[in-house]
């Protein structure tokens, strides 16, 4: 019974301890470079040492330093009479003899050698105390993990002292009074430093020597020459990363991969070789293993080529049970004739226990350990409100005076209106004494709606450059994450610190994204809005929740303003609610003003902004921007000195058609039909009277899917169109096909996009705007996400029957014109095949000057005054809800299924 719970005891004692069992020194496994480099430094310094000055008048230290060598520290003279540095002790022989056994545990012969070097000079110095309990330890089998925690820093401390003998030739202390023979150490050093000129060339010609001895006899130079630089010193830092990576790493390395330095053998094999030789110097148990620990040097000196050799291989058997094993090693002992007293010592241990402990644990362990580094990071960066790994923080990019906010009023044009709105919050954040004086509140906020890229960023921008705050900048998908709660703790967490900062600026573009009407939550789309419903009251709250001395002015971008929650929009959330449109003929050319600063061009500033707003009616800020700097692009591209108006026409044809595409090469029948579609479009441009100005026909293809267009300049500044316009307009739309049909004996597919442009505006027409007799002033809204049609189906059949009626009346509009100008369409036609681009003189040319008035802005712009070099004016541009519907000018080309 006692001997068996003893048993355990020694097991569970000993249970951590064996993969960690010979930690430090077994450095020989490593990069081999590092210890190359180290030992020639290492060498150096013990050459040096024996070959001081006292060594060459006959060393008396010498004779002892051997004998110690040779035998036990009790028995021989005294070591060299020099104190070990502080905190440092001398080894005895069995001590040493360990510390040498992982050592020189080096795969190679040359290594041992070098690093037995390593050791003569551990030996002088002595090693850290700590070290040598933890040697003592090993030897009595106690080794803990504690011990093997203590080896980096063991290991600094040699390292250290290491380094500091390379500095200090003469490292060790001698001084006076510390023994007995500080008398005769301070004759020493007096000696040597009268000698030390001698002691120079006496230190090159020895560092010679060793350059042979490491094979670098080809780096000597010849007489006279420079003599070569002495090899590299290894440093303190080196020799640190290199023992305390050792320590480091190989106990891991043992306790992950315990079976790589081992091998199994058979009991008879370890009698045979091992245990009848007396190489057997203790047997660990551990489980149904015994590992079998050997006397290194005897075994070096019987089988110096075996693995065996190598302090970091053992042999281990396997064993049915411990009483089994005991009583056949009791046997073979005793036939061996092996005294009681000199048996072999067994101990028990539970080896590989910690690496099956890491091993079952270790993911649990790391990922515990990752949760909770990442908690206390998150709290440590976001404090209570960001919650964990920060989620909770709100992403807003904060801009101030420094990091800059550098817009201003100026560089915003375009929209006067909108900005003597927003004008009011700078003199609110500003001077809000003038305002509170007289008992006003300042608003909380605005919401700046419309189109995309018509500037609404850039005036909150603005806003904050001029009122000189800090500005929060955040766009509303911002907030909303895979996590419920994360949006509204997000939207705390921005008013805080806007609060913090006040006065300032919040900008969150794009509110749609959290604002939407929670009302459209109801129905199907209910469950997944939880989150961004929360959101939403949490802004609501927050809106809410300043008070009036508190100047955090909140600013909103949308594109949908008709989809927001009415609570945002309410008096005391967002007061102000300011619509920027697409700007007008004035807007296009104070934006163009603004964005031609930047651009170097020698043309008219006037008549430049004129013409190009002229050109681009319906476009928003952010295309001006583009259009200027393709222009620039196109200019650089062509070498220009300057840009020009060609390329700034170039550059508007381009945004608006996309690229040429000059290697799509049609057929010769397809050519020529394109050409009579287009040619139909044209001649119906210029001779209905309610029809836009063309501007040019061309049979290029550009962009996607167009083999062919026809521009014109539609009045875009026009915010009315009547029956007349309209009908002239689907007229003209339905001219391509109508063409085709009058001139080759079957149609195409190109004009599929005609209809559709023909059949919506028709559809409007009858539906919104109230222009059919027969339906009278009604306003058919017709959902497509409504399952069924807010009206009765007599009324969907009255309205398709009234849209059929209008598309067939300017379809007949359309027929009667071209039969009519037959000849003309052939003529122009003909002439866009050979030229593939007509512009309006071209035409003019061809038919005789249009026979209708042309408005003054047309007119002025494109009457060839100012040398109009006839580059292209663009394509009308689309836009379905307003009554300017664009121009059905594109012959498209029949994608493959209509081919087929
Ligand atoms: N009125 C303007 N004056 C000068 N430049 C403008 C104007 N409007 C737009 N721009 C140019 O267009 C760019 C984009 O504008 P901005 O981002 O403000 O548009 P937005 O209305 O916020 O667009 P979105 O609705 O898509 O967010 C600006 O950086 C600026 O270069």
């Amino acid at each position: 019974m006692f001997r068996t719970s003893a048993r355990q005891l020694a097991r569970c004692s000993r249970l951590p301890l064996r993969p960690l069992a010979r930690p430090a020194f077994r450095v020989a496994r490593f990069p081999q470079t590092a210890p190359a480099t180290a030992i020639p430094a290492l060498r150096f310094k013990s050459t040096n040492n024996s070959q001081r000055p006292e060594d060459e008048h006959g060393d008396k230290d010498e004779a002892p330093r051997k004998q110690n060598d040779a035998g036990s520290e009790n028995q021989a003279p005294p070591l060299p009479k020099r104190n070990p540095p502080p905190g440092f002790v001398r080894l005895t022989e069995e001590e040493y003899t360990e510390l040498k056994f992982f050592l020189t545990a080096l795969p190679s012969k040359q290594h041992r050698a070098e690093m037995e070097e390593i050791l003569g000079q551990v030996k002088e110095m002595g090693v850290p105390e700590e070290l040598r309990d933890i040697l003592r330890a090993k030897m009595n089998g106690e080794l803990s993990m504690k011990d093997a925690l203590k080896i980096p820093r063991i290991a600094f401390k040699m390292a250290s002292e290491l380094q500091q003998q390379n500095q200090t030739p003469d490292f060790i202390s001698n001084k006076p009074g510390e023994d007995g023979e500080a008398g005769a150490s301070q004759s020493q050093q007096r000696k040597a430093e009268g000698e030390q000129q001698q002691e120079q060339p006496r230190q090159q010609q020895q560092q010679e020597q060793q350059q042979q001895q490491f094979g670098q006899q080809g780096q000597k130079k010849q007489k006279g020459a420079q003599q070569p630089p002495p090899p590299r010193r290894l440093d303190g830092s080196e020799i640190l990363t290199w023992v305390i990576s050792a320590a480091l790493l190989y106990p891991f390395y043992s306790m992950f991969f315990p079976g790589e330095s081992s091998r199994e053998i058979t009991w008879q094999e370890l009698r045979k070789n091992f245990l009848d030789k007396g190489l057997v110097k203790k047997l660990v148990v551990a489980g149904d293993r015994v590992r079998v620990e050997l006397d290194r040097d005897a075994v070096r000196t019987m089988y110096p080529d075996s693995q065996a050799a190598n302090a970091n291989f053992s042999y281990y058997f396997s064993i049915g049970s411990i009483d089994a094993f005991e009583r056949r090693l009791d046997e073979a002992q005793q036939e061996l004739g092996v005294p009681a007293s000199e048996r072999i010592p067994v101990s028990y241990a539970r080896e590989g226990m910690a690496a099956n402990l890491l091993m079952a644990f270790g993911p649990t362990i790391l990922l515990v350990g990752l949760l909770f580094w990442a908690s206390r990071r998150a709290s440590g960066m976001g404090g209570g409100s960001s919650g964990m790994f920060g989620f909770g923080k709100s992403k807003a990019k904060m801009f101030n005076h420094d990091s800059a906010v550098k817009v201003k009023f100026s560089d915003v044009a375009g929209m006067d209106e909108a900005k003597t709105e927003i004008m009011e919050f700078v003199s609110f954040l500003r001077t809000p004494e003038r305002f509170q004086r007289l008992g006003a509140k300042i608003p909380r906020g605005a919401i700046l709606s419309g189109p995309p890229g018509t500037g609404k960023t850039l005036l909150a921008k603005a806003t904050a450059g001029e009122s000189q705050v800090p500005f929060f900048s955040v766009s509303g998908s911002e907030f909303v994450e895979m996590f419920v709660g994360v949006g509204a703790s997000r939207v705390r967490d921005l008013f805080a610190t806007a609060r913090k900062n006040a006065p300032c600026i919040i900008f969150i573009d794009e509110i749609d994204a959290i604002g939407r009407s929670r009302s459209e939550g109801g129905g199907f789309r209910s469950g997944g809005n939880d989150e961004r419903e929360a959101t939403l009251n949490q802004i609501l709250t927050e809106m809410d929740g300043f008070n009036t001395s508190e100047q955090v002015v909140v600013l909103a971008g949308t594109n949908r303003p008709d989809i927001l929650d009415q609570a945002l929009m309410r008096p005391g959330r967002f007061d102000r609610h300011i619509h920027i449109d697409r700007p007008t003929m004035k807007g296009r050319k104070e934006i163009f003003k603004v964005h031609l600063q930047k651009i170097l061009t020698k043309e008219d500033m006037d008549y430049l902004t004129g013409r190009l707003a002229a050109l681009t009616p319906g476009f928003a800020g952010a295309d001006i921007a583009n259009a200027v700097n393709e222009a620039a692009l196109i200019a650089a591209r062509a070498n220009a000195a300057s840009v020009e108006m060609i390329h700034f026409e170039q550059a508007i044809e381009r945004v608006i058609g996309g690229l040429e595409r000059k290697s799509l090469v049609l057929s010769p029948d397809e050519k020529r039909t394109v050409a009579y579609h287009e040619a139909g479009h044209a001649i119906c441009g210029w001779f209905f009277r309610w029809a836009d100005p063309l501007l040019k026909v061309s049979i290029i293809p550009r962009g996607q899917g167009a083999l062919g267009y026809a521009q014109y300049l539609p009045a875009s500044d026009a915010y009315l169109m009547n029956t007349n316009q309209l009908m002239d307009r689907m007229a003209m739309t339905l001219g391509g096909r109508v063409s085709e049909e009058l001139h080759f004996p079957t149609v195409t597919t190109g004009a599929s996009d005609d209809f559709k442009k023909v059949t919506r505006m028709a559809t409007t027409m009858v539906t919104q705007w109230g222009m059919s007799e027969k339906l009278g002033p009604l306003h058919f809204e017709n959902d497509q996400n409504q399952l069924h049609k807010p009206f009765a189906e007599a009324t969907a059949q009255a309205i398709d029957a009234e849209v059929r009626r209008i598309v067939d009346e300017a379809y007949k509009q359309c027929k009667e014109l071209l039969m009519a100008k037959k000849k003309e369409v052939g003529i122009v036609a003909e002439e866009l095949l050979r030229k593939e681009v007509l512009t309006r003189d071209d035409l003019v040319r061809l038919l005789g000057p249009r026979q209708w008035p042309e408005k003054e802005e047309f007119s002025k712009f494109f009457d060839n005054r100012h040398g109009d070099r006839g580059a292209p004016p663009p394509f009308p541009t689309e836009n379905t809800d307003s009554p300017n519907e664009a121009q059905p000018a594109l012959f498209e080309r029949p994608t493959e299924r209509e081919r087929r």
